[in-house]
């Protein structure tokens, strides 16, 4: 492992902010923290960079102990390079300037550096922009500079503090696949902070989701999003429709559960639903969850074995993405809303049946 980061842990006054986080990386990977905000991802960076000293716990990057409570070693012999949110580059230097201090604070001689930031311009698709200053260049072009800047020294580990947050949304996803492309074709190994779910997709080989200063779930973005192992990672990481009930019989082939008395009938779960890791307890409280791109709607009820229908309302339709987005409110007695997509239109107050396939169903406490 290049990384190891082990039981960290950093408290204010008697509040702690990050609890026992133990984590690991590859070298050449790029991981994500990611999480609402006041989860801890910063103070997790910059325990890393050297900024704020841990509580307890202990990190190792290559063969360097950073932090392990006797020893702690100094932000300028880490070796690593930084991007902030907002670029931070020095206005009265030019971009040349800007890209060769870190290489002319040790001392290297003047034609290594001109050609190392001649690469790098090229690297980052700004060549022949070195005379430019900062103020006169796009927040997109700004951020390749800072960028260019970070990776000049050649660091050991590159952090990223919500790197792309300062540009416009249809810019951010081209620049995070810019990056990972050329991290990648560069092998360094990057640690990016972010509160973007779709950011966090976009530049991870594997994400790490923060909730209150504690890690919920460490996993590859497609892990995440189809085998979330809680009821907020999987919320986290994009929209769900959230049924809350009771175990009632679990078998190898089904699971029975109970959805809320106030709102549904049983429901049955036939085939193999994909259960979260843990193992549930007969009468424990579940949340069954579907994404809305995975459940089915029909107009009547359908013909044949079809598990897990029941009837709603269609109270809202809009048209986005080339399909409809549906809500139908179902329910007994207390409503709740399902979102769903349709190939075609309902009218609203329309009947439908809606269907949750237990094969795109999951189960989790
Ligand atoms: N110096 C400090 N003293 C006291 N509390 C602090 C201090 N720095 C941070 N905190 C608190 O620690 C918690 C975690 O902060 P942190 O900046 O790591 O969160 P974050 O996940 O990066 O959030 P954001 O996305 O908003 O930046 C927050 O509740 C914050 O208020």
């Amino acid at each position: 492992m290049y990384l190891k980061i082990k039981q960290l842990s950093k408290n204010y006054g008697s509040r702690p902010v990050v609890s026992n986080v133990d984590m690991t990386m590859e070298e050449g990977e790029i991981l994500s923290l990611l999480g609402p905000s006041g989860c801890g991802k910063t103070t997790i960076l910059r325990m890393i960079a050297g900024l704020i000293t841990p509580t307890s716990g202990s990190i190792e990057v290559g063969d360097r102990v950073f932090y392990d409570g006797s020893r702690e070693l100094p932000v300028e012999e880490r070796d690593l390079g930084m991007v902030f949110q907002d670029y931070a580059l020095w206005p009265h230097m030019t971009v040349f300037n800007n890209i060769a201090f870190g290489l002319q604070l040790r001392r290297k001689p003047r034609a290594y550096i001109k050609k190392r930031v001649e690469e790098l311009l090229e690297l980052v698709n700004l060549p022949g922009m070195g005379k430019r200053y900062p103020y006169q260049l796009s927040g997109g072009q700004q951020q390749r500079v800072s960028v260019a800047r970070a990776l000049a020294t050649a660091p050991r580990l590159l952090l990223l503090d919500e790197p792309l947050s300062s540009l416009d949304t249809s810019l951010r996803e081209t620049m995070g696949a810019e990056l990972v492309q050329l991290f990648k074709q560069l092998k360094i190994t990057a640690i990016n902070v972010t509160h973007d779910q779709n950011e966090a997709m976009t530049m991870s080989d594997r994400i790490v989701v923060l909730r209150d200063g504690q890690i919920q779930q460490v996993g590859t973005p497609t892990d995440l999003y189809l085998q979330p192992t809680n009821k907020f990672v999987a919320s986290f990481m994009g929209p769900v429709n959230t049924l809350q009930g009771q175990l009632v019989q679990q078998a190898e082939s089904s699971l029975h559960i109970q959805l809320d008395n106030h709102y549904f009938d049983n429901l049955t779960l036939l085939g193999s639903p994909h259960q979260a890791s843990h193992d549930l307890r007969i009468d424990q409280q579940v949340h069954l969850i579907c994404r809305p791109a995975n459940i089915l709607l029909h107009p009547e009820v359908p013909h044949g074995e079809h598990p897990n229908i029941f009837a709603g309302t269609v109270t809202y339709s809009s048209f986005v993405g080339g399909r409809w987005r549906t809500l139908v409110e179902v329910g007994n007695g207390e409503k709740q809303h399902i979102q769903a997509f349709a190939a075609s239109q309902y009218q609203l107050q329309a009947k439908v049946w809606v269907e949750l396939p237990p094969e795109h169903c999951l189960v989790v406490p």
